[in-house]
């Protein structure tokens, strides 16, 4: 019905919201002719309609060129169609605001017209704001490219669909997404962000909307006639009338009850689904924003506002204790937060600030990546920067500032655009996973209706022929369609959906689509990951390997000393001890020691003490005063102190396998730098002389194991205060002395064992996905019986340009039974179908068959059990792998 003449125009082209876009526009006699049928159809096509509102666009409207639609028509990668109405909002104008180009406003429009109001702005800009970044032509230009003005009274056309705005660019022709400041923004914007006018906030508002994400109840009878104009109910209707009809009252009377019963229940159901999410998602309370001056000077005022008024761009405060009600990136300070409304992890996480323009003094606080690259022009992203930004619905448990200044963020998203709105979004139109099932569920009713309409044929001809009365032919002939399409169905399913929800209700789980039950039956796979989902979070750790020197006939060589249990003998000089004691992003939350239980467990071992500066302190200095530990023994005040300060911390990273920390000894002039991490990384920036030489031997003989191991390493820093600050990570994290390694226990949680084994036999495969080592990853895998005692393991290794090895897991230099690979077609053969096999592969190896040998990439979807050392991104990319397999 699209006349697709023109190519196809997309949305959000290549994400995963990509959708196609058609401009419809009203046609008078489309609508005459239209509801003309209607009429003659007695509202039954209307009722089609409401079934299919793209046919209903399609019949009313000419389809037109976008820039002159007024009505949207969408669809998406399900064949999904969407039916929106274009808005129009007049924008007054603002001639201040064309004036001052810092206003730095980015909202709607277009690159272009920003690029436009660029140079008459262009002056002022350069005039007015302090350049501390190298004086290059382009990176002004892309960063003020990210600026737009306001220009004289603005048309703007707009449509909404799923939550989120889109409005159109005249530059472009094209209609985007409303965006904050995520998009294209180069990170020098935010340290210099003066915030907004209450006039540039209010512009902001009638496009942006209100800060809030609000789901609203649909009224009951909406709710209503959507269950009861489902196909299903509407043959209901049709057939209990017939029933009726022809006397067959109590058989009708039954369905008529059984299916109020279940229209009643199902929206109980969704009203209260609805309710709940409500309350759980709304939030609201105030925020005190920092005003810029309109009349330009550099003083900021704060005010106390509703936080459904702020927009992208605000300044606001960020206090202690309270729920962020937007994205924002940190501009000073640092703060801690509970992300476990987002991540599910209750870990605290420690939030940065993204740079600033006093440089070094602020540097103190953040990730040395993000300020090398502020010398480069980078564009914010909220993957890479998420160290620095603050999101909403996430917890503030913990706010450190400097000097007195109150910590300050800059609005980067609002509303259904936040991270927290692309949950509740995703809660509110969830993707459609029973896309297959309902196109099965259509054919087999299409099946049912193709003997019906046989039945009532064939039934109709035999009565024409025995020349029965018309009334009994045509009661007759219909009703061979409602035995052959059991009119009971949805009742039916129904029944066995709230009999499922109660079931999963007793379990303490909720759903939020109970359609999808319907489906749960076709799951065949869990990817499970191990650390703190199989096993414990909080490891206990079993001992320390430090390492010795060992003379030798060729000198002095490095060995692995004995197992120590307890490191807190080692003297306080000991460079493993004061490692332990210092690598890690612990903190003190009302009192107690907060963080990664590894780093916990790993410092409680220690028996040191950490110190953290409070407010007075940190007030008493001009720069920053530092976390400091010290052995609980060596009291500050006694006459022989002992205490490290941690200088500056690089943060974990799952993706580098590593953290960081530069600490400084008490009256030491030099800085010293211990990282922690896997071996493995730990392994490749050390000096080779350094690792010890049993260092393979050891390492594998704990992974088999199954012991988690932790590398530690060390490097001294020749480098004065501020060039330590500013020196990069790379830069700093290499040559590295190797000390030893952390042996931490992998204990099973209990129920680990009854629940692999219940998917098992319910025929659903497992899969362990996990950053650790590949070993101890087998071994946990053993003992949780994801491998049972019999299977065997197949080790998958490739390097790039050459062709994958395999061997097994356990017997050593044994040719693989199991399976040949041919290296010609780089094909795979499984030699016997029913040999339990598995694959094993690490994370390396997982990108080089990903990037070299497709055919082998799926049969390690199908085959693999284990990946070890698996990235972010790569355990994302192998449920997409299995998503896409099916
Ligand atoms: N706090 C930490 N400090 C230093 N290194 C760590 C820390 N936590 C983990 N590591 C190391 O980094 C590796 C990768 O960590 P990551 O968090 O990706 O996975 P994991 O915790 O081992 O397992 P899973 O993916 O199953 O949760 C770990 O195997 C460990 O060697």
């Amino acid at each position: 019905m699209v006349k697709e003449k023109k190519p196809v125009e997309y949305i959000n082209h290549g994400t995963d919201e990509q959708m196609e876009i058609y401009g419809f526009k009203k046609s008078i006699p489309y609508m005459i002719i239209t509801w003309f049928f209607i009429t003659l159809t007695l509202g039954f096509l209307r009722l089609v309609f409401y079934w299919k509102p793209n046919w209903m666009l399609s019949c009313t409207h000419r389809q037109c060129d976008l820039s002159e639609a007024t009505s949207i028509l969408l669809r998406d990668k399900y064949q999904q169609w969407f039916v929106e109405q274009v808005e129009t909002i007049i924008k007054p104008s603002s001639e201040d605001n064309n004036e001052d180009a810092d206003s730095l406003d980015l909202s709607y429009s277009t690159r272009h017209s920003m690029q436009r109001s660029y140079s008459q702005s262009r002056k002022t800009f350069t005039n007015q704001l302090p350049i501390t970044y190298e004086d290059n032509t382009n990176e002004k230009e892309s960063f003020l490219s990210d600026q737009i003005t306001t220009q004289k009274d603005q048309t703007i056309k707009l449509f909404v669909n799923k939550k989120l705005k889109y409005t159109w660019n005249e530059e472009t022709k094209k209609y985007e997404r409303l965006k904050g400041l995520e998009d294209d923004v180069s990170i020098h914007y935010f340290p210099r962000c003066r915030g907004l006018t209450a006039d540039e906030q209010a512009d902001k508002r009638l496009i942006h909307g209100e800060n809030s994400i609000k789901i609203h109840l649909t009224p009951i009878f909406v709710l209503f006639f959507r269950e009861v104009l489902s196909p299903f109910y509407i043959f209901q209707v049709f057939s209990c009338a017939l029933w009726y009809f022809d006397d067959y009252i109590y058989y009708a009377s039954c369905i008529v009850l059984l299916s109020v019963i279940s229209i009643v229940y199902s929206l109980y159901s969704i009203r209260q689904n609805e309710r709940a999410l409500r309350d759980i998602i709304h939030h609201s309370g105030t925020v005190t924003v920092f005003r810029k001056d309109p009349m330009g000077g550099q003083k900021l005022t704060e005010e106390e506002i509703p936080s459904e008024s702020i927009v992208p761009g605000d300044i606001i405060a960020i206090k202690n204790m309270s729920m962020m009600q937007c994205d924002a990136v940190l501009l000073n300070g640092n703060v801690i937060v509970n992300e476990s409304m987002l991540t599910g992890e209750s870990v605290p996480v420690t939030k940065t600030a993204l740079s600033s323009s006093r440089g070094a003094s602020f540097s103190m606080s953040q990730d040395q990546f993000s300020m090398s690259k502020v010398t480069q022009d980078v564009k914010l992203s909220i993957k890479e920067h998420s160290r620095h930004i603050l999101f909403s619905g996430t917890q503030v448990i913990q706010t450190r500032y400097y000097e007195s200044e109150k910590i300050k963020a800059v609005v980067l998203r609002t509303g259904f655009n936040t991270t927290k709105g692309e949950l509740v979004r995703a809660i509110l139109h969830p993707k459609p996973v029973d896309f297959h099932f309902n196109n099965d569920t259509h054919k087999y009713i299409g099946a049912l209706s193709l003997i019906a309409f046989t039945g009532m044929i064939f039934s109709m001809v035999l009565k024409i022929i025995r020349k029965n009365p018309a009334v009994d032919i045509i009661k007759r002939s219909l009703d061979i369609i409602t035995i052959a399409v059991p009119p009971a169905l949805p009742g039916a399913l129904t029944a066995g959906l709230i009999y499922a929800q109660n079931r999963l209700r007793k379990q303490k789980i909720y759903c939020i689509s109970p359609r999808t039950i319907n489906i749960v039956g076709a799951l065949n796979t869990f990817v499970f990951d191990k650390t703190g989902t199989l096993t414990e979070d909080g490891l206990d750790l079993k001992c320390v390997l430090p390492i010795r020197n060992v003379k030798s006939e060729k000198g002095e060589e490095i060995y692995f000393d004995e197992e120590v249990r307890d490191v807190s003998e080692f003297e306080e000089k000991n460079k493993m001890l004061q490692a332990m004691a210092s690598c890690h992003s612990i903190t003190r939350i009302h009192g107690d020691l907060a963080g990664d239980p590894l780093d916990c467990k790993m410092f409680e071992f220690t028996k040191w003490d950490l110190n953290e500066p409070n407010q007075e302190e940190t007030e008493n200095f001009d720069t920053f005063a530092p976390t400091t530990v010290r052995p609980k023994s060596k009291r500050y005040d006694t006459d022989d102190p002992y205490e490290i300060g941690i200088i500056k911390q690089f943060p974990f990273s799952s993706s580098l396998q590593r953290m960081s920390v530069v600490v400084r000894v008490l009256g030491n002039k030099n800085f010293v730098m211990f990282s922690k991490g896997s071996p493995e990384k730990i392994g490749e920036l050390s000096k080779p002389e350094s690792l010890p030489r049993d260092f393979q031997k050891m390492l594998t003989y704990f992974t088999h194991e199954g012991y988690r191991v932790i590398a530690v390493a060390t490097k001294q820093i020749d480098l004065s205060f501020v060039k330590v600050q500013k020196m990069e990570r790379e830069k700093l994290e290499n040559d590295l002395e190797f000390l030893g390694l952390i042996i931490m226990e992998n204990r099973l949680k209990p129920e680990t064992c009854s629940v692999i084994n219940k998917l098992k036999a319910a025929n659903i495969r497992t899969i362990m996905c996990t950053g650790d080592n590949i070993l101890t990853a087998l071994s946990v895998a053993r003992d949780c019986d994801m491998i049972d005692e019999e299977d065997r393991v197949v080790i998958v290794e490739a390097n790039s340009g050459e062709d994958p090895k395999f061997s097994y897991a356990e017997i050593v230099r044994q040719k693989v039974k199991e399976i040949e690979f041919d290296p010609k077609s780089k094909k795979l053969f499984e030699k016997d179908k029913n040999s339990h096999f598995h694959f094993a592969v690490g994370g390396k190896s997982f990108d080089v068959i990903r990037k070299e040998h497709k055919e082998l990439f799926k049969k390690l979807a199908v085959r693999g059990t284990v990946f070890g050392r698996m990235s972010p991104d790569q355990k994302q990319q192998l449920i997409e792998l299995l998503q896409d397999l099916g």
